[in-house]
């Protein structure tokens, strides 16, 4: 389009296993009118899929503690604790929410809707996750959850009372970016403000 201030000038594959990493050159219009060239490296990654289940009464959040080899990477140990999630594989982020929350964690979602979509890295990533909340009830688990070990998931399920999560992450022991984005969702519709609870 004649308008449009990025044009992509070349794709190369640097690399094609499980998703395909790209070397893109592209040209793009600065505010005042002149052009420039850049390369990036993306990785196209399948957008994602999260969910947090809250138990009223209990006061309790539904979570997951995994291995992540990136976090670990980084010097993390890498077992994070995380709100269930999974990739879209270009299904329905609501079906794939009631999916991946069911194989993670064995629980089914009740008056599950939609509260926000991210890009959790739009330069290096093509990635967007789309979150949910909802809530549960102990009569809701329909099995033990875990994940799917012929994938090589090993996923722990952590029920935890809700303002500890929200201490967690105010602390730096949550600071997986879906799970935090979630947990400031819930505590806003909990009417709680960010000083508190302590
Ligand atoms: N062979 C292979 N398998 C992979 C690779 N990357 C992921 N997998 C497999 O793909 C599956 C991904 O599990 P899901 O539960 O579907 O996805 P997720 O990793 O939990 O994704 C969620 O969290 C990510 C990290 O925050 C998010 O990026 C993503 O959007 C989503 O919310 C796992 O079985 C994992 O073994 C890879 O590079 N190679
Ligand atoms: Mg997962």
């Amino acid at each position: 389009m004649q308008d449009d201030p990025i044009r992509i000038v070349k794709e190369q594959t640097l690399s094609d296993d499980y998703a395909p990493l790209k070397k893109i050159t592209f040209d793009q219009r600065r505010r005042d009118g002149n052009w420039q060239q850049e390369t990036r490296e993306v990785y196209n990654n399948a957008g994602g899929t999260a969910v947090l289940l809250y138990n009223s009464s209990r006061r309790t959040v539904l979570l997951t503690r995994q291995f992540r080899i990136g976090a670990h990477l980084a010097g993390h140990d890498g077992f994070t604790i995380e709100v269930p999630a999974g990739m879209l594989d270009d299904a329905d982020p609501d079906r794939r929410a009631r999916a991946e929350l069911c194989e993670e964690t064995g629980f089914r979602a009740r008056g599950l809707r939609k509260v926000i979509e991210f890009f959790p890295n739009p330069s290096s990533l093509t990635e967007t996750v789309h979150c949910f909340l909802g809530e549960y009830e102990e009569r809701d688990r329909k099995d033990e959850g875990g994940g799917k070990q012929e994938e090589g998931e090993d996923i722990e399920v952590l029920e935890m009372d809700v303002d500890e999560a929200f201490r967690q992450v105010k602390e730096g022991s949550i600071r997986d970016a879906k799970t935090v984005i979630l947990l400031q969702f819930l505590r806003e519709e909990l009417g709680q403000s960010n000083g508190s609870p302590s």
